[in-house]
């Protein structure tokens, strides 16, 4: 007999795709499908899902190609059998920072939408701006210098904020469109988040932040729940601080508000039910630790196009180089973030050069890169007692953590000497790159989170429990296997059933709390009575190996050193 019990979806508007994941109330993904930006969308010349002007370092997204992906993905959704009248509830997790500026007709014609057309050819003429600024844009370095100034210094925009200044966040941008843009400013009637945009899509009017994507902005003053009237007047400009809060709207403290019903256009159009909810949606790094029931001292590694390290903590510690965000769904947790461009994209580089020089057919086959990763010893030492520890830094796009500009170094470390010499490039290039960049990569993390995790066990150094892989890397068990060597983890590193889709998982998850939690009820209480842990995970690599967790410890000072002299050098005007 077909089931009737109600369904909750979630969406994931990312770089590369939309991706949306259905689930029933015990938790259970019934339904997935995506749409691929650079494969699927039309009449967009874009690659890797956004465009770029190098000139300016802008890197943006147009927004009607987001709207292009919705129509394509609920019917591709249909195609997989799913019965839209079943969903009770709805939510989104969108790539942070990223702005949507809507021009004042907006509501109007997301409140006419007509059934029978497509959202793209209704909605053209919604946006006082047609491009939504990504979070890989670096063109804000004069406005990031400006916030940073404002409160006294980047430690104290931290305290308040939960970040210094970054390119990507949407403050320092709307400083910059207002800049650019005054015309199409002052014509913007409001402005949206990824994650509320898609929230207002589907509600058929503006939906406001989330509580905690807001803390991606450098506006909102996390402990004193409210904008920071300092910050806003520098974003606003000559058009002042309260056009520019109009635009922005109110910020609701609960994660699990139900902000209406779906707009009539999805009824009609693609048979949802009319009492379907829209809840707030969030961030996507944020809606990823939704994805599981977290436990204090888990770690999340986020292999997507960004790279991300994410844990739930209680503790507020923010600190210029790492991010703290509320809870998008517990009043009093925090999660903590560290953010990286070169992620995917830098890996993928790497894989390219490998699969070239061995005349692999499949371009986007990870299988020689894996070979590499694996059979290069640690820190590529073919003789560590003779041989120094290579360690390499590979940013194809400008970095956020440490903030560097595009290039490749490579360094010799000799931990016992503690000496740090320039290198030309690892011994056996490009075959001994796949080692020493995901090692370089999993350093970072470990370097920077070292003060927040603890010791999960008698006799055990400070590292994660468990650590927990998703985003589209966690495909890659031969990259699970150095996270585990280089990070710890007591319990191993493990990978969700659908760890690729996590931060869509996460917005299900958030619906499913929402619209089912008793009175006072927490995510975390809710969903771990209906989590299967035997079910929804898989270990797929060791955790900690004393041996070579402890070689990594000694990598750590000359990684810390390598960055710091590049960091020198660039303030000398060496690197540009
Ligand atoms: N088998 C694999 N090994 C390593 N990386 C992979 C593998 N499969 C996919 N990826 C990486 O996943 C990335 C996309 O991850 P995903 O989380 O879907 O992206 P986003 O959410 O940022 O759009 C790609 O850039 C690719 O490098
Ligand atoms: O900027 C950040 C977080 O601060 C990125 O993590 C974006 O949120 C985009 O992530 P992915 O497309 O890699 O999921």
């Amino acid at each position: 007999m077909a089931s009737t019990g109600p369904l909750y979806l979630g969406f994931d508007l990312s770089t590369q795709q939309l991706k949306g994941l259905v689930v029933d109330d015990s938790l259970k993904k019934v339904h997935e499908a995506k749409f691929d930006f650079d494969a699927d969308a039309k009449g967009f010349n874009i690659n890797k899902g956004v465009l770029v002007n190098e000139a300016e370092h802008e890197v943006f997204a147009p927004v009607a190609m987001w709207l292009q992906a919705i129509d394509t993905l609920l019917l591709r959704l249909k195609d997989d059998g799913l019965d839209f009248k079943r969903i009770k509830g709805i939510s989104g997790s969108g790539m942070q920072h990223g702005s949507v500026f809507w021009n004042a007709d907006a509501e109007q014609l997301l409140a006419q939408l007509d059934p029978e057309k497509t959202l793209q050819s209704q909605l053209d003429g919604a946006f006082a701006h047609p491009f939504s600024p990504n979070w890989q844009d670096a063109s804000t370095q004069k406005e990031c210098d400006e916030f940073d100034a404002v409160l006294g210094n980047e430690h104290q925009l931290a305290n308040v904020t939960g970040s210094k200044a970054h390119h990507r966040f949407t403050g320092p941008q709307i400083l910059r469109f207002q800049r650019k843009y005054p015309d199409k400013y002052i014509k913007t009637y409001r402005i949206t988040l990824v994650s509320s945009w898609i929230a207002t899509v589907f509600l058929g009017k503006f939906a406001p932040f989330d509580i905690s994507d807001v803390c991606g902005m450098n506006l909102w003053d996390i402990k004193a729940g409210k904008w920071n009237e300092k910050l806003l007047e520098l974003a606003a400009g000559p058009s002042g601080v309260d056009a520019l809060k109009k635009k922005l709207g109110d910020v609701p403290e609960d994660g699990g508000i139900h902000l209406g019903n779906i707009s009539d256009y999805f009824v009609r159009r693609h048979g949802f039910s009319s009492d379907c909810t829209i809840i707030a949606s969030t961030g996507d790094n944020p809606s990823t630790i939704l994805a599981l029931p977290l436990k204090k001292n888990d770690a999340i590694v986020s292999l997507g196009t960004s790279t991300t390290f994410l844990m739930s903590t209680a503790q507020y510690r923010p600190d210029p180089a790492t991010h703290f965000f509320n809870s998008p769904t517990t009043p009093g947790l925090y999660m903590f973030m560290l953010c990286y461009k070169n992620g995917g994209l830098a890996r993928e580089k790497v894989r390219n050069a490998i699969n070239a020089q061995a005349g692999v057919d499949d371009k986007n086959s990870w299988s020689a890169f894996d070979e590499n990763l694996l059979s290069t010893p640690p820190l590529a030492q073919d003789d560590p007692s003779k041989t120094p520890m290579n360690l390499g830094l590979y940013f194809p796009r400008p970095e956020i953590i440490p903030n560097l500009p595009v290039g490749e170094w490579h360094f010799e470390y000799d931990p016992v000497s503690d000496e740090l010499k320039r290198s030309r490039g690892v011994p056996r290039s490009p075959e001994q790159d796949a080692r020493v960049i995901v090692e370089s990569q999993f350093l970072s993390l470990r370097l920077r989170s070292r003060d927040l995790v603890h010791s999960p066990g008698p006799g055990l150094p400070p590292q994660p429990r468990r650590v927990y892989m998703v985003g589209g890397g966690s495909r890659n068990k031969a990259i699970a296997r150095v996270a585990g060597e280089v990070l710890g983890g007591s319990e191993g590193v493990f990978k969700l059933d659908v760890g690729e889709n996590a931060c869509a998982l996460g917005a299900a998850y958030k619906a499913v709390w929402a619209v089912e939690r008793d009175p006072g009820e927490t995510f975390e209480d809710l969903i771990g009575k209906r989590w299967r842990e035997d079910e929804f995970v898989e270990k797929i690599a060791d955790g900690y190996q004393p041996d070579v967790f402890e070689r990594y410890g000694r990598a750590l000072k000359g990684f810390e050193m390598m960055e710091l002299k590049l960091l020198e050098e660039r303030k000398e005007g060496k690197l540009e």
